[in-house]
């Protein structure tokens, strides 16, 4: 089940909320990625006091390991994992392809070779949403090609092409196994304007409960994407989620939010977390620069997160020194409760109609720069 209600609009930036059979979720939304079902060194408490509504589960990780028959005994994904928010999976299909041994793909599907134990393995439209079923995420992907960001006009359209007849299928097996959820499609297309506009044309006949962008964040250069989502902005269809994925930085994300991306997924806030590389209102800190060996201040002096209420530049700088596990998880507290709380402004300024003021307000304060 998914229930849009837009609140409000100002310009392409949309305030809504998506109701999904685990509760509301209210947009702009960024969502945090577990991997392996789990967000990686955060608790669901954590998760919770930070205000996280939605996380994504890896399906391709998770029908590896621990398998399905596992996840099945559960109900799903979210007894097994302790989360009764809502869930979004994907496909599957994104990391199959990267697979650097990835045996074949066919009109029929993807065949490649576990790197864990070796197997042969198959993933179709069909098998992707079996999996997806069982996982029992509130939010399914249909499985796609993500087209590669230098393809040609032609490669992109034949590409764009079997993502649409893949869209087919996967709503067909969807409804076929009375998933009780909702099925999203994806726009593919490259860097070709017209291209984005049949395969969106595409998956509307098709009917979907939200529609994703694809094939983006691949690669290409900044401008290029940017250029995509200018000119996806007044096409997309007003009364249902948009879904950017594997989008962004801070900056990428006020830019989705200024031309009409609802919900985002990325990497960028846990993977640098880990490195070492903390967002700030007012620009990122490497905390494994010698400056702040003796900085007794907290990494931002306006963030309210664990980390900067209770500890020290200095000691966030020891623990990444010494590899502390600690310093993990204070380091992914802190950037996504900054992620949580950009949406948390954007989505406040457009309910106030003052979301270019903020904008103007969030770049000022981030070109101090990197620290
Ligand atoms: O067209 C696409 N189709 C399907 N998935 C895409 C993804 C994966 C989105 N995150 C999934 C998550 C599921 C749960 C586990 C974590 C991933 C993309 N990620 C990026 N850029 C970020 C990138 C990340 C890595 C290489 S590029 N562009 C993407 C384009 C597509
Ligand atoms: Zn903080």
């Amino acid at each position: 089940m998914l229930n849009f209600t837009l609140h409000k609009k100002d310009g392409y930036a949309r305030r809504a909320t998506v109701e999904l059979n685990h509760g509301k979720i209210e947009t702009p939304v960024f969502m945090p990625v577990g991997t392996y079902g789990s967000v990686k060194a955060m608790t669901p408490q954590n998760l919770h006091d930070i205000n996280a509504q939605i996380i994504l589960g890896n399906t391709y990780h998770l029908w590896l390991r621990p398998g399905l028959e596992v996840i099945e005994q559960f109900g799903g994904l979210h007894d097994f994992i302790g989360w009764n928010k809502p869930i979004l999976t994907d496909s599957g299909g994104f990391q199959v392809f990267s697979l650097s041994d990835m045996r074949k793909l066919t009109e029929e599907g993807c065949t490649f070779k576990s790197p864990i134990n070796g197997d042969k393995l198959f993933l179709s439209p069909e098998i992707s949403m079996q999996i997806q079923t069982v996982l029992n995420s509130d939010i399914v992907m249909q499985l796609d090609e993500c087209t590669e960001g230098n393809a040609s006009h032609a490669e992109a359209q034949k590409s764009l092409q079997m993502s649409l007849r893949w869209a087919e299928r996967s709503k067909r097996a969807f409804e076929d196994l009375r998933n009780p959820n909702a099925l999203f499609g994806i726009i593919q297309g490259a860097m070709y304007e017209d291209l984005r506009e049949e395969s969106l044309r595409g998956l509307e006949d098709i009917g979907f409960k939200g529609i994703a962008i694809g094939g983006l964040s691949v690669g290409e250069p900044k401008p290029e994407m940017y250029r995509m989502l200018r000119a996806l902005a007044p096409m997309l269809p007003e009364n249902k989620p948009h879904y950017l994925m594997g989008v962004g930085t801070p900056e990428d994300l006020v830019y989705g939010v200024a031309h009409g991306v609802d919900m985002f997924d990325c990497v960028m806030p846990t993977r640098n977390a880990r490195n070492g590389w903390l967002f700030t209102r007012f620009g990122d800190i490497k905390i494994k620069n010698a400056k702040h060996r003796h900085d007794k201040r907290p990494l931002d002096e306006s963030c309210t997160c664990y980390a900067c209420t209770h500890f020290s530049r200095a000691y966030l700088y020891h623990l990444h020194k010494v590899g502390e596990i600690l310093g993990a998880q204070l380091n992914t507290i802190h950037n996504l409760h900054f992620y949580q709380v950009i949406m948390q402004e954007m989505r406040d300024a457009i309910d106030a109609g003052r979301f270019a003021d903020w904008q103007a307000q969030f770049h000022e304060n981030r070109a101090r720069g990197t620290d």
